[in-house]
Parts: C-alpha cells; structure tokens; sequence
C-alpha cells in the first residue's frame, strides 16, 4: 500500500503529464497560486460581533444564522482561530480586519474616537506572523446606526460622527500600511438606505457624496491605505433603495480614483460580478473583490466551488489582472464550524485559480478568433475534467498544508481540544 504522500506525487506526475499535453507547465502554475494573498475576513471568526460590547445587535441589514458551539469570544480566541485556519490554507495571506474589533482595554472608546493604537494587538501579531492586514470601517452594530442611515444620515451631527469615523479609519489603515510595509486596503461599506419606496432619491446621494468627500479630503500615500468604496442592490430594511447603488459608488470610484469593490452577493441574482470586472478596469486602476455566496438574497454563504467562482478566477487570470485586484472574502456562516468555514471558501476560491492558471487560455483564445466556437467550446468542456485535484493536492503537500483529504482532521481536533472548552 502506497504511503498517502507518495498517492499524491504519483497522482501529480499523471496530472503533470496530462497538463502538459496541452501546453500547460503545472510547475508555473504552482509557482503562481504560491504567490496569491487572500485577505481572510476576521468576521467569519466571530459573527462579526467584534470587541466592542456595546449592546447593539448587527443590524445594517446583515444577518447571521446559526448558533455552533466554540464562537471567539476575544481578541486572543479569535487570533487562534485564524492562525488554525490559516495553517491550513496554503500561501502567505493577509488579514481584513472590521473596526468594531478594536481593543480598546477598559476605556470606553467611540468609533469616531478610535486611533491606531487599539489595533496594536492585532498590527503586532500580524507582524509576527508576516501578514499583512485590510480594514474597515464599521457602519453598523451601533446606536448612532440604528435608524439604517450613516453617512447619508439627514442629521448633521450623526452625520458627522460618521465622517469622523471614516478619518479615523483611514489614518489606522494607514499606520497598519507603514506599520506592516504593505499597503492596507480600507474598505466603505454603508448600509444607508430605505425599506420602502422612497419620495427622494437625490438627496441621500447628495449627502453620502459630501461625507465622502470629507472623508477623503486628506490625502493618504497608497503606499500605505487605499481606500475602497463597496456598493450594494439591497439589504434586509433597505429593499426598496440603497444610497450607495453600484452606479453611485462606480461614479465616485472613477472620478476620484477610488478602488471600486464589487461582492458576488451585492448584485441581481442573475448578475455576476465576473462580467464587471474588465469593465471597471478600464476606469479605475484597482478593484476590491468581496468573494461570496448568495443563495437567493446576499446571504453569505462559504466560498463553494460554483461556475460564478471558476468565472471570476478565470476573468482574473485571463485579463492579467491580479497585481490590480484585491481579493478579499465576504461571508460568514454560524451553522457551521467556523474555523472550517474560513478554510472551506479560502481553498475554494485558491483552487479556482489554480484552475485557471492550469487554462490553456492562448489555445481558447486563438479558437474564438477564427470562429471556431465549436472547438473553443469542446475544450472548455475537456478542461472540466481535467485532473486539478491532483494539482492541488501536490501545491499543499509541496508547502506542508494537508491535502484535501486530510485538512478536516486537523479541524476535528481543534474542536475537541479547543473550541469545545470555550
Ligand atoms: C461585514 C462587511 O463589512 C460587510 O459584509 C460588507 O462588506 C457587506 O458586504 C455588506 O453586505
Ligand atoms: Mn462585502
């Protein structure tokens, strides 16, 4: 009986071959998903309830489902957690964190007061481990927040302490950049808008385009933050209206020169972010990817391996597009182990690059050129049954992350030794 390891190399040796009968070098495609970086979202960790013990519930439109056991419930549980989860995903990735996990000690601190030092904790760890890290601020989950108007809020004071959040944010994103030497991607999302059908539709957008523009008044080196504005269909209470609409946020990402983040949920069912992203490229230097999964609604269902995920890696690989596309996960499920969730999407959405970096794409393209759909679309179809997997498996053992077949393992005694005693 084979040893697993030597299943695996002689897998990947059948694959290697098969791959390189059409043109395929598996060992550059190695070597390329080796050098993606994921931003893992700290929410999944906790069900965003972050650190802030402020008594709100989420609201903004955001729901969880789910109660299992072993959830985060400080700063300390939730960095174990990730280190778990990222030990078991392969690749140097970074980290997205929400303001709302500030550790701001005994001090009551509000989120228009908040200042680089509460993520010190977070920046130092981050460091030991060499990871990078996003941010966000946190439009949410807070009583000034409760009526689902933020930045667009009618109310000059609300708004303002909004602004004044917005800077806040933007100054820690950068210290984390200077900190970490790696830029920080700070993302706005707002969950401004209206159940039912609105009188005015203008001047909420008037209002978020003022915030915004003070917001962003000073200027911050890219090296260090760059901003990103996300937008959004609808959410639950905002059905009827969302200040800031996809047109909205692509008009303001244009003009200002803002990363423009489109999330695979925030769309028409039927819509796919995979389709936008060579158009938004062509006006806006960067983009932020929030990956998820809607079932139905913008649910945030774990990263699955869908034709929407494959589309987006492909469009991505196809268009030479990751040194301008920061990928970034957006999901958060409590039905599940959570730990296992991180890992299950951040895989997924790994091997769907893979996948597309193992694409004979210069065949493909040469087809469609001479009007050859016929073949184009025969090898499309050969492609699915390609043996990725073997790939895949081998890129792990390569870099001693378990295999497909072994990871789950590793999370059932977490939970045993770890999550349960919470
Ligand atoms: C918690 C995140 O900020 C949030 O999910 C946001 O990115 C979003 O997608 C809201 O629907
Ligand atoms: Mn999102």
């Amino acid at each position: 009986m084979l040893e697993l390891n030597e299943t695996l190399e002689a897998a990947y040796s059948v694959a290697r071959q098969m791959y390189e009968e059409l043109g395929i070098d598996t060992e550059a495609a190695i070597h390329q998903i080796s050098q993606i970086a994921l931003s893992l979202h700290c929410w999944q960790g906790d069900d965003i309830s972050g650190f802030e013990n402020n008594g709100e519930d989420i609201s903004g439109g955001l729901a969880i489902t789910g109660a299992y056991p072993g959830k985060a419930s400080c700063p300390e549980e939730l960095r174990e957690d990730i280190e778990k989860a990222m030990s078991l995903i392969p690749g140097q990735h970074r980290l997205n964190l929400h303001a709302n996990y500030a550790e701001t000690g005994n001090q009551k601190i509000d989120r228009n007061d908040l200042q680089p030092e509460h993520f010190q904790n977070w920046i130092d760890w981050a460091k030991s481990f060499g990871l990078g890290l996003d941010f966000n601020p946190t439009y949410f989950a807070h009583a000034k927040a409760k009526d689902g108007f933020t930045l667009a809020h009618p109310d000059q004071g609300i708004r303002q302490f909004w602004i004044d959040h917005g800077i806040a944010c933007r100054k820690i994103g950068e210290y984390m950049g200077k900190s970490l030497g790696t830029p920080c991607v700070t993302d706005f999302w707002i969950p401004d808008g209206f159940k039912d059908t609105p009188a005015d539709r203008k001047t909420p957008r008037l209002r978020l385009l003022d915030s915004l523009d003070e917001v962003f008044s000073e200027t911050i080196d890219p090296t260090f933050n760059k901003d990103a504005v996300e937008c959004k269909l609808f959410g639950i209470g905002s059905e009827s209206y969302v200040v800031g609409s996809h047109e909205f946020y692509l008009g303001y990402a244009i003009k200002n020169q803002k990363l423009l983040c489109l999330d695979s949920g925030h769309f028409h069912p039927t819509e796919s972010i995979s389709d936008k992203i060579s158009s938004v490229l062509l006006w806006v230097d960067e983009m932020l990817l929030h990956v998820s999964r809607g079932v139905r609604w913008d649910s945030d269902h774990v990263v699955t391996w869908t034709d929407e995920l494959q589309a987006i890696a492909l469009e991505l690989v196809r268009g030479n597009y990751l040194n301008r596309v920061h990928l970034g996960l957006d999901f958060f499920d409590a039905s599940i182990n959570r730990v296992a969730a991180w890992v299950i999407g951040s895989r997924n959405l790994l091997k769907a690059l893979l996948m597309a970096f193992l694409e004979p794409t210069q065949t493909l393209r040469q087809y469609e050129l001479e009007g050859d759909y016929t073949s184009r679309l025969a090898l499309m179809e050969q492609l699915k049954m390609m043996p990725l997997g073997a790939v895949w498996d081998y890129y792990c053992m390569k870099v001693g992350v378990p295999s497909e077949r072994e990871w789950l393992n590793e999370i059932k005694h977490y939970e045993q030794d770890v999550l349960s005693r919470r």
